[in-house]
């Protein structure tokens, strides 16, 4: 049985995965960290000042965070502190931030992070990064859509599919919405981001070329997709060396 406890347990990752891990007989929800106090499938949920001591007393195999940038950093250098593997879905990290994750988990303790968990995107990554490789020489055009309470922009994934491009077409300048006479102008990619409602996660990139467009998308219609993995990865990283892992390793996908 592997124990689990989540950081962010109160939001809206944090409970759509507490409920998965609730209905996994191979999987023990432990409780979790939250800015407030609380309590969830009868665990409890401790406030962020008392990382430290939930983490100690509660003993999680695992603890996985989808909170905000600033917070997962502190969650992850306190399970360092604490030998606990990590499963990380949090987006936002500046390049500081990074650093100071890698810093705290390499050598120290198993990672997984991802900025998108769904099997579906790390499939449509591939599909991009191939696209890119072909069509280097077309205009390239990244769109994102989320719900109304999305803090970060532009997404964790599209931050990704920004740099697959780069990586295969070279490098670009990133232009983010146009307005007034664009003219003349370089390579470049443009990224559009849309907020609104309830929109759970749309991702697009468009290859335009002479006389011809090609338009790779993703949806996720429920955040149980991300759910899902992260729980596939919770169950792969226990137990796994230290050092930072991606999806691809837990999809059996790198090399
Ligand atoms: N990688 C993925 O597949 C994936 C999927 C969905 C969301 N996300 C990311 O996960 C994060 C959370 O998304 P959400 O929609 O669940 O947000 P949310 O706002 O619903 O939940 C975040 C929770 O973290 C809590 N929190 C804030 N500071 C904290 C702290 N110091 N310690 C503990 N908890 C704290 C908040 O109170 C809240 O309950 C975002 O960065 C989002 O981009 C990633
Ligand atoms: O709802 C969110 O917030 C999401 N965040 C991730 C991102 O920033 O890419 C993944 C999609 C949903």
């Amino acid at each position: 049985m592997t124990k689990i406890a989540i950081c962010g347990a109160l939001g809206r990752m944090g409970k759509t995965i507490a409920t998965l891990i609730d209905e996994d007989p191979a999987l023990e929800f432990v409780g979790g960290v939250d800015v407030g106090e609380g309590t969830l499938f009868g665990k409890r949920v401790v406030s962020s000042d008392d990382i430290d001591i939930f983490l100690a007393e509660d003993k999680p195999d695992v603890l996985i965070d989808f909170t905000i940038a600033g917070a997962a950093v502190k969650n992850i250098q306190a399970a360092s502190k604490a030998g606990i593997a990590v499963v990380v879905g949090t987006t936002g990290f500046s390049e500081e931030q990074k650093e100071e994750n890698r810093n705290n988990i390499e050598g120290t303790i198993p990672a997984v992070i991802s900025t998108n968990f769904s099997v579906g995107v790390n499939i449509f990554w591939k599909l991009v990064r191939e696209a890119a490789k072909q069509l280097s020489d077309y205009d390239i055009e990244v769109t994102e859509a989320h719900h109304h309470f999305k803090k970060d922009a532009p997404s964790g994934t599209a931050k990704t599919i920004l740099e697959i491009i780069k990586e295969e077409a070279g490098d670009r300048e990133e232009m983010y919405g146009r307005e007034g006479m664009v003219g003349e102008r370089g390579k470049e990619i443009g990224v559009h981001v849309i907020r609104g409602g309830d929109i759970v996660g749309d991702h697009s990139v468009m290859f335009a070329g002479n006389n011809e467009v090609i338009e790779l998308s993703h949806r996720a219609y429920d955040r149980a997709v991300f759910a899902h993995g992260v729980i596939r990865s919770a169950k792969w990283i226990a137990g796994k060396k230290p050092g930072i892992y991606t999806m691809d390793d837990v999809l059996g996908l790198s090399g």
